[in-house]
């Protein structure tokens, strides 16, 4: 059996006239996040985090941000077409786990659905995704609420367990 871990970080302006879309969750909120894409933080950390545990580089690689293609992005079709490469190779989730660093919205209510869409996305049951939120105590970007980071690790798994 195979394992490979890879970990994600981003971070992304908060601006206003933007959604705010956190996990495939649009977030009612004053300001959203800037972008190429929909700027979804969380699913870009998750995204490098599978990247990286399949040695392929990061996500701008794969979607370049001066590619018209991908403005606007649905970065949940970009996770997708990531955990398909991850798919390709044999390996399927052990279990991810992703921290979202902000001051504000408060994402507890919203991280069950976060969990839900990114345990489909990756083929996987709720218990093998963990997401997570903090504050920075206003302090920094993030607790000045200039923007929003997010951070990921992820273990894959490949073939079966011997005996
Ligand atoms: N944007 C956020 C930040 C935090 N939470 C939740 O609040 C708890 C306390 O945060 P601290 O930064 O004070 O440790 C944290 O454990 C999260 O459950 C949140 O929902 N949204
Ligand atoms: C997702 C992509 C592509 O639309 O654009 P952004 O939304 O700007 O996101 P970023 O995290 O800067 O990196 C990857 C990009 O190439």
């Amino acid at each position: 059996m195979m394992i490979r871990v890879g970990q994600g970080f981003d971070v992304h302006q908060l601006v206003e006239g933007r959604p705010c879309i956190i996990g495939g969750v649009q977030i009612p909120f004053e300001k959203g996040l800037l972008g190429h894409s929909d700027a979804d933080v969380l699913l870009h950390a998750v995204t490098d985090a599978i990247l990286g545990a399949l040695g392929l580089g990061d996500i701008g690689k794969h979607f370049p941000d001066n590619d018209p293609a991908f403005k606007d992005a649905d970065s949940l079709k970009l996770l997708e077409h990531v955990w398909g490469l991850a798919k390709e190779k044999g390996y399927r989730l052990g279990n991810v786990d992703a921290t979202i660093i902000a001051q504000k919205p408060k994402m507890a209510p919203y991280i069950p659905q976060m969990v839900d869409i990114i345990a489909k996305a990756l083929d996987a049951e709720t218990e093998q995704v963990n997401v997570k939120a903090t504050t920075t105590e206003q302090l920094g970007f993030t607790g000045r609420g200039e923007g929003i980071a997010a951070q990921s690790i992820v273990c894959l798994v490949q073939g079966m367990l011997s005996s």
